[in-house]
């Protein structure tokens, strides 16, 4: 039985239901250490019986048997192991990968190997010394001779020591001196034991082998034995194959991404900018929030809600709608806008509420010093809704006491601070039982001045000073606002809905405000600016998924043959779609740390660039918006890789051997 069966080979090829006969039934049997040549007229079929014998063609009738076992070509994954264990081939055009050096060319067979990282090179360069190449194996395909080439080639499918040598023409592109060295070379292979099998035009290398076989019109119709095969040699080296590992993927993916740098750089570069304005966009989002809500929170602690009596009957009139009917009413109905103890007993009762605490508000109030006045503002007392942060001298107001508004403090003296410490005489007007107006007027000191706008912190006085100053005049002494103590911030929005919904004699009782509402809102349409702005950047990731989607086509387009010769080798069809997922994942991950690299610069120039006018990081870029940035793009990446990948992995190989 000899080594290599072939029994009874047919194969047809077909242009639409036309047949054309290629091999009308051959049958050969090869022994290891013979160097048999195949010989014939062009079109005979020779490259079609060698991608037989090498396992690349499954579409044929009979039987290919090594070492009596039988192949199944139906089995695509057996043949893999055949063509990487078994088979090694050596191309007329050499086929060696151009990003890659000589040594890594061999090293790519080697990788289909269960030798460890340090063997495989020791054996790549070994088979490179071989074969004379040596001071070659950091050089590049582009930088040898062609005979020099085709040792490479040589040295790689001798890489995992496979049992047969496929060569189809080996020489057909070497001048007579590399020719030699090469017969040479495969001379030396057959000698060692391994089965070499040589396509050829050339009678000259036909002749150096130890069998010719002839082929004429699909049959072989002339054999004949030269000299006897080379003695059988126990084989030393055993190399025992395994599938490419997706770390040697990956490098080779790298490999190639560093080959094309320009390219992959501007690619990278155009996500990188993508993913640069989306981050930079939802942080910028982030520290306006932030931003706003420090502002807020300055004037106010939102910890305490506002609750004044609601007058509406309209119930779908909102709480500002209500607010704002309360405050006219005030002016007209006085009365009608106290709160009772009593009522307010109703709001302390509620859960999460440590205390209701007493509160007026009047309008129109004024004061004067020595011979300056200040006229037209509100008064309200101070309550611990009041941010302490509001007041920039002095402090918050005790008994007999009033803390101004800084504009105020600057008409009474230019150095607004000084005024803290001094008198002043307090107007405003209150109303009487019979809700008749009554004019209050207080001495009162200055114990601090405040800044921040509307807050309360204008003429604000202590409940108590106010309380008995009304009391004086004649007028009601019953709150017209209180301010709710919630236990904790996050219970304020519950406590006020509930505030809301008390209701004395079958109406609605109070109308409850807090800063968390105003804050709600504005953080709404903050947000909502930034996610628009961050989607307006997002259509950049388009372009950027196109991008990739367009340069995976073209690489592999470019590489074809590189698909065919590392099929050739065993690579599997799910390695190939591997290499090139694996090639868009890294642009796509390259372009994510490029892009948030240049956001944190941004964020940080930004910010620099704010700081002495806001005082704040009005750029934010948060945990959640990294790990978005990352997983967005990885996701553009596989999703843009997946038809591209895919088609490269279902390139027929001789097909994409024959690839120009
Ligand atoms: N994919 C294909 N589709 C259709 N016909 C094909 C295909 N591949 C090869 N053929 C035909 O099959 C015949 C045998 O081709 P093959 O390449 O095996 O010949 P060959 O003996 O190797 O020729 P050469 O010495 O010129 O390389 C030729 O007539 C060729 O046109």
């Amino acid at each position: 039985m000899a080594f290599l069966e072939l029994k009874d080979i047919h194969k047809s090829y077909y242009l639409g239901k036309e047949e054309f006969p290629v091999l009308k039934g051959i049958d050969l049997g090869f022994d290891k250490g013979e160097f048999v040549s195949i010989l014939g007229e062009s079109g005979g079929g020779k490259s079609t019986l060698m991608n037989i014998i090498g396992g690349l063609d499954r579409d044929f009738a009979g039987s290919v048997a090594v070492n009596g076992e039988v192949l199944d070509h139906k089995q695509e994954k057996r043949l893999d192991l055949y063509r990487r264990k078994t088979i090694g081939y050596i191309f007329q055009s050499f086929n060696l990968i151009n990003y890659q050096t000589n040594l890594e060319n061999v090293m790519t067979s080697l990788n289909m190997t269960a030798l460890s990282g340090a063997e495989r090179k020791k054996r790549a360069v070994e088979l490179l010394d071989q074969v004379g190449l040596k001071e070659h194996i950091n050089k590049y395909p582009n930088q040898l001779s062609g005979g020099q080439k085709q040792r490479v080639a040589i040295a790689r499918a001798l890489a995992s020591s496979p049992d047969i040598i496929i060569a189809d023409e080996p020489t057909g592109a070497l001048d007579a001196v590399n020719t030699k060295d090469v017969l040479e070379i495969l001379e030396s292979i057959a000698k060692d034991g391994k089965l070499v099998i040589v396509v050829t035009h050339s009678q000259e290398v036909a002749d150096y082998g130890t069998r010719i076989l002839h082929m004429s019109d699909g049959k072989i119709d002339e054999e004949k034995t030269l000299k006897d095969k080379f003695p059988n040699k126990e084989q030393s080296e055993e190399v025992v194959s395994k599938p490419l590992a997706a770390r040697t993927i990956w490098n080779m993916a790298f490999d190639h991404v560093r080959f094309n740098k320009l390219r992959n750089f501007l690619i990278t570069l155009g996500s990188a900018i993508g993913i640069f304005s989306v981050i930079l966009f939802l942080g910028l989002g982030n520290g306006i929030k932030g931003y706003i809500n420090d502002q807020v929170n300055q004037l106010a602690n939102p910890k305490y809600p506002t609750v004044m009596k609601n007058v509406t009957t309209d119930n779908k009139a909102s709480n500002n709608e209500r607010l704002q009917e309360t405050m006219q009413k005030m002016a007209t109905d006085y009365k009608a806008t106290t709160l009772s103890a009593k009522s307010l007993e109703k709001i302390d009762k509620i859960a999460h509420v440590n205390d209701v605490v007493k509160g007026y508000q009047f309008n129109n109030a004024s004061f004067t010093h020595n011979k300056t006045s200040v006229q037209g503002s509100q008064l309200q007392t101070w309550t611990p809704a009041i941010s302490s942060k509001t007041i920039k001298a002095g402090h918050k107001p005790g008994k007999n006491e009033i803390v101004i508004d800084k504009t105020f403090a600057q008409k009474i003296d230019s150095n607004w601070k000084s005024v803290v410490g001094k008198k002043v005489t307090l107007k405003y007007m209150a109303f009487n039982g019979e809700n008749m107006p009554v004019q209050v007027t207080d001495t009162l000191k200055v114990a601090g001045v405040a800044e921040g706008g509307q807050a309360g912190a204008i003429f604000s006085t202590d409940y108590q000073t106010t309380k008995a100053a009304l009391d004086k005049a004649g007028a009601i002494t019953e709150a017209n606002m209180a301010s709710i103590a919630v236990d904790k911030a996050e219970n304020v929005k519950s406590v006020v809905k509930k505030v809301n919904a008390i209701k004395i004699d079958g109406k609605r009782a109070f109308v409850g405000i807090s800063i968390g509402d105003v804050l709600d809102t504005i953080n709404t349409i903050t947000s909502l600016a930034s996610y628009v702005l961050a989607a307006i950047a997002g259509i950049s990731l388009i372009v950027s998924a196109i991008m990739i989607i367009v340069t995976t086509y073209m690489s592999v387009s470019e590489r074809t043959k590189e698909i065919g010769v590392l099929r050739a080798l065993g690579a599997r069809a799910k390695d190939i779609r591997k290499l090139f997922t694996s090639e868009s994942l890294m642009i796509g991950m390259i372009s994510a740390v490029v892009g948030l690299v240049a956001a944190y610069v941004g964020q940080f120039l930004m910010n620099m660039a704010l700081h002495g006018l806001i005082k704040y990081d009005i750029v934010q870029i948060s945990v959640g918006n990294v790990i978005f940035a990352i997983i967005i793009s990885l996701v553009i990446a596989l999703v843009a890789s997946f038809v591209p990948s895919r088609k490269a992995a279902k390139l027929n190989t001789i097909d994409a051997l024959a690839a120009d």
